[in-house]
């Protein structure tokens, strides 16, 4: 990771933020599309569940009319087959309809299948059964077969319970909200299913106008209790489905309808049953009467069911809007993040870097100006202080720059003889006493030439003393010319000139003041006022050893000097001659 520029780590950074961002974003949706279809299966068992109810409903109305034709036959008895008829075809289309719900989903209920597949010789064998029964002439049926073709009928709901069980625990497990749905709807089932049994129960007494015997009216009794118990807990559930008001009214209904009308009603015919089968009305009339006053069940159930499934359809949606919602807040967090990262790279990060190169590029003496990123006001104004501190830095520069110009140009005047442009005496000391230095560091000898003007004063006197001036300028240039660049020109004092001449000898140090002697005397000088002169110089030469300093050298050069002049002038003396 310190591997990585800050500008990397920023973008990496960048990447793993608006990652964070859509995976908790993804994360809401996935949790969304979960509950979405949660609620999606939800439907399909309360509509498998409804459908397995409604098999146990249409079995049981199937009962009404067949009790009916158990004491009918003639014209009267072709409105209850066709009823029967009717009632039998709903039973049919529930079973088909469950078959179908069932193999949408053959994964999710597979022992459902084998339970249902009971279901329909049960049902079919109670059919053949009330038909033959119906069959035979009114005279010939007798109240135990006809009991037993109840009980049959009984039994073909029986078969229904452990699918709808089954389907109900199916749908409880695989989502806990559906539950109070479901208990509701079996605890109205059951109460329909018992309604119908009781009612059942009186259709065999009914039927063969027989007396109804006492273990009979026990087991009317005890259904009467037990329906009583269904009501009395129903009328005691609160809370869940049970405080809506379409339910509340449907509750009332049940109350009214069922119990508070069939109460006497039932009770008139188990006083006439208790010692004769002399009915105020025959087992076709007790079926028209008794069987509409528990359609208020079969509502209850109904709408039960119906608000369950809302309630999921409902939540169905939701979840689908949470999950669209979700999604699109990935999509805009990253988005937004991604835009509010990037405007900070490129107008933060990035400016501050270059900024930063920049003070660094001006620490180390570029003054070149910079391009000016595209960057908020605040770094603006760190470019504006950056270019402030680069006008300083050039004009400090210039400064330097005319400082050593000038300390240059005080330097070369401070060594420079302002008559002859040659180097002044201090100049040539100071440059003749490093040049011993390296001569007596290895850098071969050194040779000292001291020349001075002979007879001076006589050009002074003769021709002026700015003559004498023009004739110091030009005999002094004259020997610069001559010479070589590592060579020093300088002026001693009055008419005496030096030459230093490193890396020489004894032979070249004289050729090359014989040079000059002959250059200075044999070229005559023509002065400003046109007049023309000769000059001649004597010459006197040492070549440093490695005992010798600059004063020793110089008296050995002067000695020399003084020599020339004694031996008649404008000739070259050699100390080094004299001492050998
Ligand atoms: N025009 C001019 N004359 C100078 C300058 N400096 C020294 N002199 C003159 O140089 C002359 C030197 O004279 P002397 O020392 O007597 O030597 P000389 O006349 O050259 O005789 P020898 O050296 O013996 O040959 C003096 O008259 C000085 O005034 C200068 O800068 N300009």
């Amino acid at each position: 990771m310190n591997a990585l520029s800050i500008d990397q780590k920023f973008r990496t950074g960048s990447l793993l933020i608006i990652g964070i961002a859509l995976l908790l974003a993804g994360q809401l949706a996935w949790s969304n599309f979960e509950r979405y279809r949660r609620n999606l299966d939800n439907l399909h068992n309360l509509a498998l569940y409804r459908a397995a109810l409604e098999i146990a409903n249409a079995a049981s109305a199937e009962r009404g009319p067949s009790g009916s034709l158990m004491d009918n036959n003639g014209t009267a008895s072709e409105a209850w087959r066709q009823r029967l008829a009717k009632a039998r075809t709903r039973t049919d289309l529930a079973l088909d309809r469950v078959a179908t719900l069932l193999a949408q989903h053959p994964e999710s209920l597979p022992a459902a299948g084998d339970t249902l597949a009971e279901v329909r010789p049960a049902l079919d064998q109670m059919r053949m059964l009330i038909d033959s029964l119906a069959a035979q002439p009114l005279s010939e049926r007798s109240e135990i077969e006809i009991a037993y073709a109840i009980e049959r009928m009984f039994s073909v709901v029986d078969r229904v319970k452990p699918l709808i069980v089954e389907i109900g625990n199916h749908a409880t497990k695989a989502d806990r909200n559906v539950a109070d749905a479901v208990l509701m709807a079996q605890m109205v089932g059951n109460m329909r299913e018992y309604a119908g049994r009781l009612g059942s129960l009186f259709i065999a007494p009914l039927a063969t106008r027989q007396p109804i015997e006492l273990a009979l009216r026990r087991r009317i009794g005890n259904m009467r209790g037990r329906l009583d118990e269904l009501n009395g807990l129903l009328a005691r559930q609160v809370g869940g489905y049970w405080d809506r008001p379409e339910i509340e009214q449907a509750r009332f209904a049940i109350s009214q309808q069922y119990f508070g009308g069939n109460e006497q009603f039932l009770e008139s015919i188990l006083r006439v049953g208790r010692h004769s089968g002399d009915y105020p009305l025959s087992a076709a009339g007790f079926v028209q009467r008794y069987v509409p006053t528990m359609q208020a069940m079969e509502q209850l159930k109904h709408l039960i069911i119906e608000t369950g499934a809302e309630a999921a359809a409902a939540e169905r949606d939701a979840a689908c809007w949470g999950m669209l919602f979700a999604l699109l807040q990935g999509i805009a967090i990253a988005g937004v993040l991604s835009l509010l990262l990037r405007t900070g790279r490129c107008r933060l990060l990035r400016p501050l870097l270059q900024a930063r190169r920049a003070i660094v590029e001006l620490a180390h003496g570029d003054t070149a100006p910079i391009t000016r990123p595209h960057a908020g006001r605040e770094v603006g104004e760190l470019f504006d202080a950056i270019d402030i501190l680069r006008a300083c830095q050039q004009q400090r520069d210039l400064l330097e720059k005319r400082l050593t110009a000038l300390t240059r140009q005080l330097k070369q005047q401070a060594e420079t003889d302002p008559l002859t442009g040659v180097s002044n005496r201090r100049a040539l000391v100071e440059l003749g006493e490093q040049l011993l230095l390296g001569a007596s560091l290895g850098g071969g000898q050194m040779g000292l030439l001291l020349f001075d003007i002979d007879h001076f004063k006589r050009v002074n006197d003769l021709y002026g003393h700015p003559a004498g001036d023009e004739v110091l300028r030009v005999v002094a240039q004259r020997v610069r010319a001559a010479c070589r660049s590592e060579d020093n020109v300088g002026r001693f004092g009055g008419e005496e000139f030096t030459v230093l001449v490193p890396r020489t000898d004894q032979g070249a140090a004289r050729v090359l003041a014989e040079k000059l002697r002959c250059l200075i005397a044999e070229v005559p000088i023509v002065l400003a006022d046109g007049q023309s002169l000769t000059v001649t110089a004597s010459f006197g030469i040492a070549l440093s050893r490695a005992e010798d300093d600059w004063i020793a050298l110089l008296a050995m050069a002067d000695q020399a000097l003084y020599l020339a002049k004694r031996n008649g002038r404008n000739r070259v003396e050699s100390a080094n001659d004299t001492a050998d």
